[in-house]
């Protein structure tokens, strides 16, 4: 694969933060709705329609319950005929990775030089 080649997911490094849990599948038409239990200091990490790595598998946050401390996961026919995932049952253990853009900018603005107020000002996101 090309650096200049098209993502059809996002960076995944392989470095697993912790295990999950599954705790509930129900299917949606041809679509597979799993909800996993995450644990307290991932969390933060896990954003509306952002990415996480499952099990080594890239994929996106269909929602997320921040006050339950779950997300749910919507699998397309393609992940769960390719991958692991399509094997897994409720009470199952899943690896999480998290997405590791908001991993990276969450260390710049505790030891790097990214101040919010100064993007803030510049136009950036706002705090
Ligand atoms: C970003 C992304 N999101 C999802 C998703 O939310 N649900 C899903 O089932 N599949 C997604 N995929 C594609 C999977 O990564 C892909 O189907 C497997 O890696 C197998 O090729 C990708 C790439």
């Amino acid at each position: 694969m090309k650096l200049s080649d098209r993502l059809g997911g996002h960076l995944v490094s392989g470095h697993v933060d912790d295990t999950g849990t599954i705790t509930k599948i129900s299917h949606d038409g041809n679509a597979v709705v799993m909800t996993i239990k995450c644990p307290h200091h991932l969390m933060k990490y896990m954003a509306d329609k952002g990415s996480v790595t499952i099990d080594g598998i890239s994929l996106t946050l269909f929602e997320v319950d921040h006050e339950e401390g779950t997300f749910t996961l919507n699998l397309i026919p393609e992940t769960i005929e390719r991958t692991i995932l399509g094997n897994r049952s409720v009470q199952d253990t899943v690896n999480i990775e998290a997405d590791q853009i908001i991993k990276h900018i969450e260390h710049l603005l505790q030891h790097g030089d990214l101040d919010m107020t100064k993007l803030s000002k510049a136009g950036g996101p706002h705090v």
